[in-house]
């Protein structure tokens, strides 16, 4: 079996594959190393034979989560790193070693599930950010703006009354319309934020590609932006699709 990993700002996306990497055995979202280990813990007749991660943490962080799972499992742990060019897609950032890796596994995710189009990629993650790669593969480059849980935070932060619970925030997106509380008012303004940063990204890739490009949408909070994009395909684990092309297990 596989172990793979997607190390975001906020929180840890795990999955184990059976041992052909063909089948999803058991997935989830974790807060932290040690709820990694117990998650993976419980999991029925578990034989782990690799590991396979990505992470946006530091360096420190990442080699603790490596150690602790080397320890844990004696499996050997591979980790996807920065490249100028891989599977068709070359990075476009001057400072290629830059890019966050988990846009670039998104990338490559996206241009291989795109078979030729060119795409637009926008994950909904602690930070939400778009990507374009053309049709050739080229990386034009993208955008980064606070997600969600940073918006939100950054309200409660720096105001004195911005204050409202999680089940009063989960009831507020329930509708679009201006809100009459607090809580409907911030939630549905942040909300109203990504939607529109996502109908800017569709202008922007119509005017380079017409009607000739894919969206894809990922991230923890895709469904913030349901609907926006009707033609958008969903799909939760692209970042695991481009880490299964950035490292093939042999
Ligand atoms: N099972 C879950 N556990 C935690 N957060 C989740 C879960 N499902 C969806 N979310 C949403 O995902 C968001 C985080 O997205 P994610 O892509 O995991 O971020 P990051 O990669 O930056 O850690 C949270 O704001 C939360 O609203
Ligand atoms: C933009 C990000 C913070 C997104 O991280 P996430 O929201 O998925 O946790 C991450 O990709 C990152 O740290 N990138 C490095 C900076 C860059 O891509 O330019
Ligand atoms: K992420």
């Amino acid at each position: 079996m596989i172990l793979e990993l997607d190390c975001g700002n906020s929180f840890i996306k795990w999955r184990v594959l059976d041992g052909l990497a063909s089948e999803v055995v058991s997935e989830g979202v974790v807060d932290s190393n040690l709820a990694l280990i117990e998650s993976l813990r419980i999991i029925n007749a578990l034989s782990l034979r690799n590991c396979r991660l990505v992470s946006v943490r530091t360096d420190e962080e990442t080699g603790a989560l490596i150690e602790l799972i080397e320890r844990e499992f004696t499996i050997p742990v591979v980790c996807a790193k920065s490249a100028r060019e891989m599977s068709g897609v070359r990075n476009g950032y001057e400072d290629y070693e830059r890019l966050g890796l988990d846009r670039w596994l998104a990338m490559l995710g996206g241009f291989h599930l795109a078979a030729g189009d060119a795409c637009l990629i926008l994950d909904f993650g602690t930070a939400v950010t778009a990507d374009f790669v053309a049709a050739d593969g080229e990386h034009l480059g993208g955008f980064i703006c606070p997600g969600m849980p940073l918006m939100r935070n950054q309200l409660r932060t720096h105001t004195r009354k911005i204050r409202y619970g999680d089940q009063a925030a989960e009831r507020a997106l329930s509708s679009h319309v201006p809100g009459r509380s607090t809580a409907e008012a911030v939630e549905r303004g942040c909300s109203l934020m990504l939607r529109g940063f996502v109908l800017t990204q569709l202008q922007l890739a119509q005017a380079y590609w017409g009607e000739n490009y894919l969206v894809f949408i990922t991230g923890g909070d895709a469904e913030l932006v349901g609907g926006v994009v009707p033609d958008a395909r969903v799909v939760p684990d692209l970042v695991f699709v481009g880490l299964a092309m950035a490292c093939p297990l042999s």
